[in-house]
């Protein structure tokens, strides 16, 4: 997978060089590319914002140099991802089926965000996808594309060491993860439970899966 990243902070992406991703870049199994928006400005000051049309509070990003960059990164195999308060909501299945597309550009918007046109006109070109991280405000976009492809990334084959974990993770199957549990068996007083220590692969399994129902009910009623 390829993904292409535009901000007017490039510099907060160098994370994307560490861990797992690090890993998966230096294996060629990801190809990330970060660019900076103001190389795609003409003017001395690098200028990407300016005042909205119709007056309130705050600046827009202007879509020439949006235009400019979009227009040299696109291809007709891309996805492109515009973290938005406005958007989707980002989920597990938005990031599976995001896993499997072969080009992501990420267009991190700052300010109040990005002249509507831009979105417009992409979005007559093929596939534009406005995505929210959650219900709550940013002051930009990077933090949600970083999540975005945190999530997606590490659900392509080879990117994660033991694809196995993979399917008991939180929200793969719509529940919440069990508790889980290591060494030392006794901590402060506190036990590891007595199943856990059983060998008895089924029935740790079922309390597993009982666990998992339980904590679903209790913190996330809704996914039920
Ligand atoms: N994804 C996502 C987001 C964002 C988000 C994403 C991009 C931008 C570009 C600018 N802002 C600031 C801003 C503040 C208020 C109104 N409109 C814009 C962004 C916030 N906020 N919350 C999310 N879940």
């Amino acid at each position: 997978m390829r993904i292409d990243i535009v901000t007017i902070f490039p510099a907060f992406f160098d994370v994307l060089d560490l861990s797992l991703i690090g890993k998966a870049r230096a294996r060629g199994l990801l190809d990330v590319n970060v660019h900076d928006l103001r190389a795609w400005t003409r003017d001395r000051h690098r200028t990407v914002d300016d005042t909205p049309y119709g007056g309130g509070a705050g600046m827009v990003m202007k879509p020439e140099p949006w235009g400019e960059a979009l227009d040299e990164i696109l291809t007709d195999e891309t996805t492109l991802i515009v973290p938005s308060p406005a958007g989707e909501k980002f989920t597990q299945s938005v990031a599976r089926e995001l896993s499997a597309r072969p080009h992501l550009a990420f267009a991190c918007g700052r300010y109040e965000g990005i002249d509507q046109r831009v979105i417009d006109h992409y979005a007559d070109r093929g596939r534009v996808r406005l995505v929210s991280l959650g219900d709550y405000v940013l002051n930009g976009g990077e933090v949600a594309a970083m999540a975005m492809i945190e999530a997606t990334t590490r659900l392509i084959p080879g990117v994660i060491g033991n694809p196995g974990s993979l399917l008991e993770e939180s929200h793969e199957e719509g529940l919440l993860e069990y508790p889980i549990y290591t060494k030392p068996p006794v901590w402060r007083g506190h036990e590891v439970p007595e199943i856990l220590l059983s060998g008895n692969h089924g029935a740790i399994a079922q309390w597993r899966h009982e666990q998992s129902v339980a904590r679903t009910r209790e913190q996330r009623p809704d996914l039920l």
